[in-house]
């Protein structure tokens, strides 16, 4: 196994480069070097002879890169482990006596995060422990006033066995949420049932009295009022597509085209003249997968931020915001997780393989046994790049690996058969690949090639909790990373023409500059160049997604943020007419004449222009110190930019400042997260 060694001093570029795309690659493959896969690798590696290399690196198909690592007999030797935090009632009850205390003490935020710890660690399917719970958060719930969360508290607790004797007092809080909510028809159904639930009580008859009254008055406050019957639709689309959907990729709008070369592969352009602040693309991804750090925060389906934890049944790894997105999971991905993903992850994973296992655990056993659907399905991943021809037989030999884990996982998880009873006769079983594993092992493979080049990061803005909002306030975080195929076809520039935001895990791409008909319209894969000198980009870029940039501040050498005041007298002023730079400008002369149409202009009005339109961008920056202002903002930067972008060409300083802002305010469009505060307890 030929594995480049770190180059020693004095090393070429194209050394350092070749390591540096190396390390890279394999940052995608494996996250922890400490994670037992790279052992796994080295013991599997000393049995591979160059003879087996040279036959393997002559391989195009991925089925015969699984067959070929699949038939080493000592990748079998590895044990795959059921690795989960499981439940565990006395500890539950344990967590939920501290939320008790937390609670009377009247600290809800607390109490609240004691609940939820006693709900995730609660069995399921013994006792109460889970139903009281449940139903004293749903009281912790209602005292924050979170209506609707602990009205879901309240059916999460009677759906799982709450103590019948207890039950007039969660009809009662039911009602008393839909009071809140001004539904009063339902809130008078509901203590119609809390006072049928107090003959089922224990109570003595003192507090049974008082109960009874306290509920009839509220029954009595409820008649004769009008229902509130406008919920609030949160997840109805905010935006609309520029120029309307393209009829080939309807995510995409319709004023954009597929090209393709050689040199750049596929790539949109515009097929009109699109302004600054038009949204261009709005897609959900093929699949998503949330960040480690944040599985204990948000929700494993939407990616919500959680409130009140809706767990797994079996483990404690995963959690949900809502009984719908749990329920989501279990029809789909999380039975096949369940049991292995922590494994998975000290196995030192990256979290593109678990995009790559979330890819084919979410659409099931089903899907994977018909050979049609999966046909289509790798039809559409052989459209994203894999760079297959450019990758080195070790990298193959990692990622091949990488893919056999992740089936045995799935063979142990009972993916492809139900469980026999038997684990030696299933484990010697497994190490013929059927059909079907044969198949699902192949589009693993492909996967974490496509993964590697495709795959985006979904982000929010966060909050600082207790401190006021501004924009200084906020933090970029992120929280989960999909692959959205139609977007994934935009190229890199370092000077990127869009800027994206999320809503929940669908992704709004708006443009931040004007794109001419038929210029490409790229966005940023990181390097910037107002930020990052330009070695730095090109070997950035070269490593991780294996292409040498050319974009026109690459080409044209422009300076970062750092050296622009050396350009500031030199702006390329635009002919008015055609867009043209008027090569060598003297601002002493008042007329100008352009060298491509011929056409005069009155230099010293273009300037005057120049000057007014800056009052938009100082306009925008004294509208983006406000948390109120910011849409405001973003029509004085856009305003600007499209105005600019006909008078001078980049680089322009106050122009790409402009599209920074811009960028961080559209961000601010998504779901905002909360970050704890450093300096509280
Ligand atoms: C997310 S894909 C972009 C779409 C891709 N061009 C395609 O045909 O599918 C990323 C890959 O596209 C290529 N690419 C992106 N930007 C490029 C650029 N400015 N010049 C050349 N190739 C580029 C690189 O191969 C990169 O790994």
């Amino acid at each position: 196994m030929e594995w480049l060694e770190e180059p020693r001093r004095g090393a070429s570029d194209a050394e350092i480069e070749a390591y540096m795309r190396q390390e890279c690659s394999t940052d995608t493959c494996v996250a922890n070097k400490e994670g037992f896969f790279l052992k796994w690798q080295t013991q599997v590696g000393e049995h591979i002879t160059s003879n087996f290399m040279n036959k393997f690196a002559k391989w195009t198909s991925d089925e015969d890169r699984i067959v070929d690592i699949w038939c080493i007999k000592p990748m079998h030797t590895l044990k795959i482990q059921p690795f989960f935090t499981a439940k565990n009632a006395d500890k539950s009850v344990e967590l939920r006596t501290k939320g008790n205390t937390l609670f009377q003490e009247k600290n809800e935020k607390r109490a609240l995060i004691w609940y939820s710890q006693a709900i995730s660690l609660a069995p399921h399917d013994v006792g109460d422990v889970l139903s009281v719970a449940y139903g004293n958060r749903s009281a912790v719930l209602f005292h924050m006033g979170e209506y609707r969360l602990c009205l879901e508290d309240i059916d999460l607790a009677l759906e799982s066995n709450y103590p019948r004797k207890l039950h007039f007092k969660v009809f009662d809080r039911r009602a008393q949420c839909y009071q809140k909510l001004r539904q009063f028809t339902a809130a008078q159904g509901a203590f119609q049932d809390a006072l049928k639930a107090l003959e089922l009580s224990d109570i003595d008859a003192k507090k049974m009295k008082m109960w009874t009254n306290d509920i009839n008055k509220r029954l009595e406050q409820c008649k004769g009022k009008e229902d509130n019957d406008s919920p609030v639709k949160e997840d109805s689309l905010s935006y609309r597509l520029f120029d309307g959907a393209s009829a080939t990729h309807p995510c995409a709008s319709a004023a954009l085209e597929l090209r393709s070369s050689k040199e750049m592969g596929r790539y949109w352009v515009a097929g009109r003249d699109i302004p600054a602040g038009q949204v261009i693309f709005g897609e959900t991804p093929l699949s998503a997968v949330l960040k480690e750090d944040k599985i204990g925060s948000h929700c494993s389906t939407c990616f919500k931020q959680v409130i009140a934890v809706v767990p797994c049944p079996t483990c404690c790894n995963v959690i949900f915001c809502s009984r719908a997105c749990r329920n989501d999971a279990l029809a789909t991905f999380h039975p096949w997780e369940c049991k292995h993903v922590a494994y998975l992850k000290a196995g030192g994973i990256s979290h593109n393989a678990q995009i790559a296992m979330r890819m084919i655990t979410e659409r099931g056993p089903k899907f994977f046994k018909d050979r049609e659907k999966c046909a289509d399905y790798l039809k559409k991943l052989n459209l994203l790049v894999s760079l297959e021809e450019h990758r080195s037989p070790t990298d193959f030999f990692q990622r091949t690996l990488m893919a056999c884990l992740l089936l045995k996982v799935l063979q142990r998880s009972h993916f492809f058969y139900k469980w026999t009873g038997d684990l030696e006769a299933e484990i010697q079983g497994e190490e013929d690949l059927t059909e079907v594993e044969l198949r699902v092992g192949a589009i693993l493979l492909k996967q974490l090639q496509v993964i590697q080049f495709n795959a985006h990061t979904i982000g929010a803005l966060a909050s600082i909790e207790g401190r006021e909002l501004s924009l200084s306030n906020t933090r970029p975080v992120k929280i989960a990373s999909g692959l959205y195929p139609t977007m994934s076809l935009l190229n890199h520039s370092c000077y990127g023409g869009c800027v994206r935001y999320y809503e929940g895990s669908k992704m709004v791409m708006i443009t931040v500059r004007p794109v001419l008909k038929g210029e490409m319209i790229c966005e940023n894969y990181g390097p910037k160049f107002t930020k990052d000198e330009f070695t730095a980009r090109q070997r950035k870029l070269y490593s991780r997604y294996w292409f040498r940039c050319g974009c026109e501040a690459c080409t044209g050498r422009w300076p970062t943020y750092e050296h622009f005041e050396e350009l500031s007298s030199q702006l390329k002023i635009l002919c008015p007419k055609c867009l043209t730079i008027f090569p060598n400008v003297n601002l002493d002369v008042p007329m100008v004449k352009c060298t491509k149409c011929c056409g005069s202009s009155n230099l010293s009005l273009i300037m005057k222009n120049i000057k007014e339109n800056e009052s938009s961008f100082r306009q925008g920056m004294l509208l983006m110190e406000d948390w109120k202002n910011r849409e405001k903002a973003i029509s004085a930067f856009t305003e600007f930019v499209n105005l600019a972008a006909r008078m001078v060409a980049p680089p322009y300083r106050e122009m790409h400042l402009a599209q920074d802002h811009l960028r961080t305010l559209i961000f601010t469009r998504g779901k905002m997260h909360t970050l704890p505060n450093p300096k509280s307890k």
